[in-house]
């Protein structure tokens, strides 16, 4: 089964791009002849002369940038877009949500829906959609909003995965956060699942794992690509567990979206590092899942700096006594988890400290809380490496962030002013924090 992409804006773009890469990159790894073939089929379809072309759409507004990666995958001299697949425009949405939603996206429905149609058409069976682009400009949010909506309707049967790249803290686009309320409300009506990357995260994790001295956005699109691909690469799963699984988006979903009132996915790996270091390490799977469940339960996103006092309450407490303990003030409570292990002598790591009852909801059956996925195949030069994708509390306090930042600057109508001359009214607004706010409340009373 295969999986259509679209890069939406020019965050969606550049991090897709890296993600083909990436994809193409360990797929050509030594030994490796059925996770290649399936992985792809998954992600490319063969030319009549053998090249391998990326499934995936290319949106923007400016040219620029999608001039760029088409370059970029080219050059590569493995993979490159498909010669139709590209729609851009010569201006930008001017980091306006409303612009992108109630003017670009209409406009040129048409012509980005005959490129969706034209890849999914392509593919002999379709696992799902896959979106890329960021909250907070106006092309990737807006218009990536207006279109996911637009395949929802056209494709209600399949499967929408949308990830969102959430912006700095301290940004560069006054109104961020307004754009990024705009879309989330939006998608989350959308959306199967959004699964969310923070910039600031990834940065820290260029800077404090990484040792980057002078981090480029390339560097943060090459972790985010890294991460997405420990997913999205052929493994094997419950209910495939001797053939790579065919339908990745389904059985992600399956797993961790038990309820449309959460939706919201976040991301952790181990080990990550420089490929400098990374030539000198040696990994135990005891070791790496021992600080992967530490880094769920403290909600950290790296393996530096995890909170080892905090600790899952006990039965007792997690039977409905309230969690007063400073240990498990911190906890981050789950509604679902999937771990993927990869690599040298993966069948013999023991994974019993996620199944753990007392990491998730008591209304949920652990056994339905929690999936492993699994390939013996070394991970993009990682001899072994662990990603926990995880329905859970950890989205909270950005998110809160989010919406405060946006409420506080609504609250004086600053700006609003720029979304009303596109058809966004102040109703529109307060719906979208109403919607969030409930979403959070959701999250929080888990
Ligand atoms: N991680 C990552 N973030 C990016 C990248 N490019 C832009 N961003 C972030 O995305 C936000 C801006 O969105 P863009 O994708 O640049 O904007 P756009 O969707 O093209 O919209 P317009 O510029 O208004 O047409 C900011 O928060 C940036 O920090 C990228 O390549 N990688």
């Amino acid at each position: 089964m295969s999986v259509v992409s679209l890069q939406l804006g020019q965050c969606g773009n550049q991090i897709g791009q890296e993600l083909f890469s990436v994809i193409c990159d360990d797929s050509n790894g030594p030994n490796r002849k059925k996770y290649k073939q399936c992985s792809d089929e998954r992600f490319f379809y063969e030319t009549s002369t053998g090249e391998l072309v990326a499934r995936s759409v290319l949106v923007d507004m400016e040219p620029k940038v999608i001039s760029q990666v088409v370059v970029n995958a080219s050059k590569s001299g493995r993979w490159r877009y498909g010669d139709k697949a590209c729609f851009s425009q010569k201006q930008g949405s001017g980091n306006n949500w409303a612009n992108g939603f109630c003017v670009h996206g209409p406009r040129h429905e048409e012509a980005v829906e005959n490129l969706v149609r034209r890849e999914i058409e392509r593919c002999d069976r379709l696992a799902g959609i896959f979106t890329m682009m960021s909250v907070a400009g106006g092309t990737g949010s807006g218009v990536g909003t207006y279109i996911t909506q637009r395949l929802r309707d056209l494709y209600p049967n399949s499967f929408i995965l949308n990830q969102v790249t959430w912006p700095y803290g301290a940004g560069e686009v006054i109104v961020q956060n307004y754009n990024s309320v705009l879309t989330l409300s939006h998608l989350y009506q959308l959306s199967d699942a959004i699964l969310v990357h923070e910039n600031d995260t990834v940065h820290k994790i260029c800077s404090r794992l990484m040792n980057i001295k002078h981090i480029s956005i390339s560097d943060v699109n090459k972790v985010i690509a890294h991460q997405l691909a420990s997913v999205l690469q052929p493994a094997y799963t419950a209910d495939s567990p001797s053939h790579y699984c065919t339908n990745p988006i389904g059985e992600l979903m399956s797993t961790l979206v038990c309820h449309p009132e959460y939706k919201l996915l976040s991301l952790c790996n181990i080990p990550q590092m420089s490929s400098t270091s990374l030539a000198y390490s040696v990994f135990h799977w005891p070791g790496l899942l021992k600080h992967l469940r530490q880094m769920l339960i403290a909600s950290a996103r790296m393996e530096e700096g995890i909170d080892w006092t905090v600790s899952a309450p006990s039965a007792v407490t997690s039977r409905g006594e309230s969690a007063t303990n400073s240990r498990h003030k911190n906890f981050n409570l789950s509604l679902a988890n999937l771990l993927i292990l990869r690599g040298k002598d993966v069948s013999t790591a023991v994974i019993d400290g996620f199944k753990d009852p007392a990491l998730y909801v008591p209304w949920l059956n652990t056994e339905n809380s929690f999936s492993t996925w699994s390939s013996p195949v070394a991970f993009n030069g990682y001899e072994k490496s662990a990603t926990l994708v995880s329905n859970n509390q950890s989205l909270l306090k950005p998110l809160n962030n989010i919406v405060r930042k946006a409420w506080n600057m609504f609250a004086s109508r600053a700006y609003v002013h720029q979304y009303t001359k596109f058809g966004i009214s102040e109703e529109d607004f307060l719906d979208s924090f109403t919607a969030l706010e409930q979403i959070i409340s959701s999250y929080t009373h888990l």
